[in-house]
């Protein structure tokens, strides 16, 4: 049954190999936690790889996103990528040199990896489009006050992405302002599928979980159906009414064993809806850590699925309008959250439904 048995040594923890025969996969087993297994096609049955564009690569963002990616962060540890960077010509130099980085990083999951100013080869038969590409807000700028620089770089990538990218492609945009710019992406790929064009506002729900976990003492991992509505902007409404901790007891609700209304009314929204401004201000630079790894989560969920019981927040555009809700992912496909009593969000829905605000 067990074909091959390898012992290695990576750092100080040793990891077993067993290869099934007659088997697609491969188990993994950490001897330090032996109940670690994890299954992995083996390399016979490799999947072919997938194409992933980033925009802006060069950027804080993107230096922070391309080796998760190129790791399997982003579409899990057995698929191989092909990693397509674009930049702008004065930034090549710097896109060259995160593609040498990329090389000596030795990657086993990257299988090639592009480095190019040219929109028309960078969208070439990309499967998955990250779109970071574009100009930061500095302190004191509220989001809108990067649209004008951003919005006419998004009418020609769409273009770009509309002839050029594979049938189905997946477009996640992160450059702000994420949901006016997906907005125009959308009316310059008119052929995209709606539901294939996305935005980030996966950070403001991660930051909504951190700070629940923060405030109850808890591991984030515990929290969980947090909703961003909304704009990836001031106006977005961090919701915690359905919000749930896993406990020893079982699921608690949020709201229950926070037992501070005040706060989760005033200092917990105002936190998730200041928190790009804060870290603008501490690091004089916008998020890049944080939106890298949740540009990560975004597409992960998207393509593998959300696990049971648990939905995440995406910008997506069901009816025209690029708003963030509560979904499910399943089969590579996002549902909205029916059902729950969203008593929260007739009164938020006609206050955000403008595109574009801060
Ligand atoms: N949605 C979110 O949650 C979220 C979070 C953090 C940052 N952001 C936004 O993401 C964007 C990138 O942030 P960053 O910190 O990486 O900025 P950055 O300035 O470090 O990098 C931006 C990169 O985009 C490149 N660029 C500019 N115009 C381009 C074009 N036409 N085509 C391709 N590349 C182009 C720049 O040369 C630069 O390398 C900003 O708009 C920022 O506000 C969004
Ligand atoms: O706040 C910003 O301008 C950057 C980003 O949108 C963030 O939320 O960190």
């Amino acid at each position: 049954m067990i074909s091959n048995l390898l012992n290695t040594l990576i750092g100080t923890s040793l990891y077993c190999y067993f290869q099934l025969s007659a088997s697609p996969f491969t188990v993994f087993i950490d001897s330090r936690n032996p109940i670690l297994v994890s299954l992995f096609r083996s390399s016979a049955m490799a999947k072919d790889p997938v194409r992933v564009l980033v925009t802006g690569a060069a950027g804080q963002i993107g230096y922070a996103l391309v080796p998760m990616i190129a790791r399997g962060i982003m579409l899990g540890p057995d698929q191989p990528v092909i990693l397509h960077m674009l930049d702008i010509p004065p930034a090549a130099e710097a896109l060259n040199g995160v593609k040498m980085e990329l090389v000596d990083a030795a990657f086993p999951l990257l299988k090639g990896v592009i480095a190019t100013t040219d929109v028309v080869e960078a969208c070439t038969g990309v499967n998955v489009a990250v779109m970071v590409g574009g100009f930061p807000r500095k302190e004191g700028m509220e989001r809108k006050d990067v649209m004008s620089k951003n919005v006419s770089i998004y009418k020609s990538q769409a273009s770009a992405l509309e002839k050029h990218a594979a049938a189905n492609c997946k477009v996640l945009v992160v450059a702000n302002p994420a949901n006016t710019n997906a907005l125009i992406l959308k009316e310059y790929a008119p052929s995209i599928p709606e539901k294939n064009i996305t935005c980030l506002t996966r950070l403001d729900h991660n930051r909504a979980l951190g700070q629940i976990s923060e405030k109850l003492n808890v591991q984030v991992s515990d929290v969980k159906n947090v909703i961003i509505w909304g704009n990836h902007s001031s106006t977005q409404y961090p919701d915690v009414t359905h919000a749930t901790v896993t406990t020893p007891a079982g699921e608690k609700s949020v709201p229950e064993l926070v037992k501070d209304d005040e706060w989760l009314k005033s200092g917990f929204i105002s936190t998730v809806q200041q928190r790009g401004a804060a870290i603008i201000k501490a690091r004089k630079l916008s998020s890049a850590l944080s939106a890298a790894s949740s540009a990560c989560d975004h597409i992960r969920d998207w393509v593998c699925g959300t696990p049971e019981g648990t939905w995440v927040s995406m910008g997506t555009v069901p009816a025209g309008l690029i708003y963030s809700f509560p979904v499910t992912c399943r089969n590579g496909e996002w549902t909205i959250v029916q059902g729950e009593n969203f008593s929260i969000f007739p009164v938020v829905f006609p206050l955000m439904s403008s595109q574009g605000r801060s």
